[in-house]
């Protein structure tokens, strides 16, 4: 059984998943991937397999090649590994619960099934408490990703009773820009002890008077110091910095969407920001030019320069 779970806290990057250049796993970045991140980020925790890690359009068996290398690299170093086992299919799903929870994962995560969507609250709990029973001695999170999995539930109908039906549920990673759903969210997950991390990098901010306790995110990867300043800026009272240091991060994105962000270029961002080769997207994803990704690159330069 599930023991009581410390909260999660902090910023918690959500891991690109490093391909050669062929297109096959490069599990050799990983352990420079895990310094890089506690070195030059303080970043201590990992969301592996997730959106940013490709998750969906990985095989089952490179899924479990990068949870067991992430918790293998990631031992005696980083504070939590938690592994996305979402998938379309239930049996897959508990199939990569079972080995999170044999490789030493500290936790799980899982989206709803988005081609066949669950067509109310009580279908998704019962989805998700089948994923829980192949690893019952892991803290699960819903991972609700509305935009891209299309499954519009709110969150706080999805929460109603879930303890009793999944007794190793922990919490939300909540990646929505509905505020109201969120507040409720995290109002049922505070009375129970549970975490809500926040998934919309761009507006952190919003969200921490709400109560999340931390945040999963792509540009954690390499604007972890200047999120991290934002967030004890915040926690010190002092909101103009922390209202500098979010909004320098979403002229980032602002930029880089006006040029057509993606998860390919985030991808690429992060080699050129970080010197780690990721490598590139997979298909159905294509690679952005270099030269687009050199201007964008120094704009995250400058907007992470003497912030952090
Ligand atoms: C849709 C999406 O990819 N959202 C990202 C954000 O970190 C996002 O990249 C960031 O807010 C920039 O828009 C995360 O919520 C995804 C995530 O945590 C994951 O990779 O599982």
């Amino acid at each position: 059984m599930c023991p009581e779970t410390e909260k999660l806290t902090g910023l918690i990057a959500a891991t690109f998943t490093p391909l050669t250049p062929q297109g096959e796993l490069n599990l050799a970045v990983i352990g420079p991937y895990v310094d890089y991140l506690l070195e030059k980020q303080s970043v201590h925790s990992v969301f592996v397999n997730g959106t940013t890690g490709e998750g969906c359009s990985l095989t089952m068996q490179e899924r479990k090649q990068l949870a067991e290398e992430w918790c293998r690299q990631g031992k005696g170093k980083l504070d939590r590994v938690i592994v996305h086992v979402g998938c379309l299919s239930v049996k897959e799903s508990q199939e990569l619960a079972r080995h999170a929870a044999s490789v030493g994962a500290d936790a799980i995560a899982v989206i709803s099934p988005f081609f066949f969507k669950p067509s109310n609250a009580e279908a998704l709990r019962m989805f998700l408490k089948d994923v829980s029973s192949a690893a019952p001695q892991l803290p699960l999170y819903y991972y609700h990703l509305p935009s891209m999995t299309g499954v519009k539930l709110n969150v706080s109908e999805i929460l109603e009773g879930i303890e009793k039906q999944i007794p190793s549920f922990r919490g939300v990673k909540f990646s929505s820009v509905d505020l109201g759903d969120l507040g409720q969210c995290v109002s049922y997950c505070r009375l129970r002890g549970w975490s809500v991390l926040y998934g919309v990098d761009e507006q952190l901010l919003g969200a921490l008077p709400l109560g999340v306790n931390g945040a999963v995110g792509s540009t954690y990867n390499y604007a972890g110091n200047v999120m991290n300043g934002m967030l004890s800026a915040y926690e010190k009272g002092d909101l103009p910095l922390a209202q500098t240091l979010q909004v320098k991060l979403k002229d980032t994105i602002t930029f880089a969407t006006s040029l057509g962000f993606d998860l390919a270029m985030n991808k690429q961002m992060m080699s050129l920001y970080s010197g780690l080769p990721m490598g590139p997207p997979r298909l159905p994803l294509l690679p952005w030019p270099s030269d687009t990704i050199q201007d964008v690159v120094k704009k995250l330069q400058q907007d992470m320069a003497d912030l952090s």
